[in-house]
């Protein structure tokens, strides 16, 4: 468990003063695989480095597993180190070294024998499966498997506390999600508790069950993954969602409906968990004298349940509409308007989608 409690940072840069961080109240529970995102500057590599104590909080404390490690002896905080892996973005390897020899390197500085080493190393290569590569140097490895050696280094001490800072920026999409597939594989199998920075909703997406929302140096959103991207509170979070859940009408059919002059109500349907599998939009239309429009739509999966996006207009005399909506919400459909029918809204419509319009 990692508890960060009124933490605050401030670097001073000749006289110049940056708060990176502001009061951080947080908890990574034991066994999560928590994400923090933020924009470039947010102050998420200050907060993950503050664990391991890299960066000393100017006030506040980091508990880590009940541990103040900033009023430990030098002696005591090395220890606790040992238990806190950590992962880089630029993998951070030495070049002069083979693979064997880098994830041995952690090692090195405790009181292991030889052949203690040489079975850990061996293990923990095999596991991240890169056996093969026990001789070649970084070089001669691909962006994916540098980090996986980054990733055996990290692993080779048995830490219950893995970092990992931007650690699939660097990479293709493809070996993203083999290396976030992998980061999942260690959480489930040792059990390791995982804090994240990204700057990618994808990877929150992908593998995080919660999530911490940065601007300029604060948290302004806690939460499981799944309530983050069916209803997002803040305005940065929600540009966030829609990297992945595009609620957008796309600019083609816009231009149709304007041309054609809509003439119905529109509305997002968020559909989620058992809602997901319903007919209910052509039940929709059978049950009421509504037309059902759909605009855009799209289905993706969070942490195993389906989250379903759909605009839709909807036309018909105004009760029956009112009477196909409260259908939709007793199905647990998360209804909300857009814009009510007519050109002369087109400013609210426009305002409302915001980027939406204008892609
Ligand atoms: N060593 C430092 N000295 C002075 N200011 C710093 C230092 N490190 C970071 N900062 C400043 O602190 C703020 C937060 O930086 P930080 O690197 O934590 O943000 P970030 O969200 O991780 O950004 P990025 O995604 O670009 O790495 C920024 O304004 C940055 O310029």
């Amino acid at each position: 468990m990692i508890k960060f409690q009124n933490v605050s940072k401030v670097y001073e840069n000749k006289g110049q003063k940056t708060e990176a961080l502001k009061e951080i109240n947080v908890t990574v529970d034991k066994g999560d695989i928590f994400g923090v995102i933020g924009f470039s500057g947010a102050g998420k590599s200050t907060l993950l480095r503050t664990v391991n104590l890299l960066e000393n909080p100017s006030t506040g404390e980091v508990l880590v597993d009940g541990k103040h490690l900033a009023s430990l002896s030098k002696h005591q905080l090395r220890q606790e180190q040992k238990k806190i892996g950590m992962i880089f973005q630029h993998f951070h390897l030495l070049h002069s070294k083979t693979v064997y020899e880098n994830v041995a390197l952690p090692l090195g500085l405790s009181r292991v024998s030889k052949k203690e080493v040489d079975k850990r190393v061996r293990e923990t290569l095999d596991f991240v499966g890169l056996s093969d590569k026990l001789q070649s140097y970084p070089d001669q490895l691909s962006g994916g498997q540098k980090q996986r050696v980054g990733i055996a280094r990290a692993l080779v001490t048995n830490p219950s506390i893995l970092l990992c800072d931007e650690a699939t920026s660097a990479l293709d999409p493809q070996t993203t999600i083999s290396i976030l597939n992998l980061l999942k594989q260690i959480n489930e199998e040792y059990k390791i508790t995982i804090l994240i920075i990204t700057h990618e909703m994808e990877v929150i997406k992908e593998i995080c069950n919660r999530v911490a929302v940065m601007e300029n140096g604060r948290i302004i959103e806690t939460e499981t993954v799944f309530n983050l991207f069916t209803d997002p509170q803040t305005e940065t979070t929600q540009n966030f969602v829609r990297s992945i859940v595009r609620d957008h009408v796309p600019d083609t059919v816009y231009h149709l409906m304007e041309k054609n002059g809509y003439i119905g109500r529109i509305f997002t349907f968020k559909f989620t968990g058992s809602s997901s599998g319903k007919p209910i939009i052509s039940q929709i239309s059978k049950q009421f004298d509504v037309e059902v429009n759909v605009l855009y739509g799209n289905i993706t999966e969070l942490q195993g349940t389906p989250f379903g996006n759909l605009i839709v207009e909807l036309v018909g005399p105004h009760e029956e509409v009112e009477w196909g909506l409260d259908f939709a919400r007793k199905q647990q459909v998360h209804v909300k308007e857009v814009t009510s029918n007519g050109n002369r809204n087109r400013h609210y419509f426009e305002r409302t989608l915001g980027n939406v319009v204008h892609g």
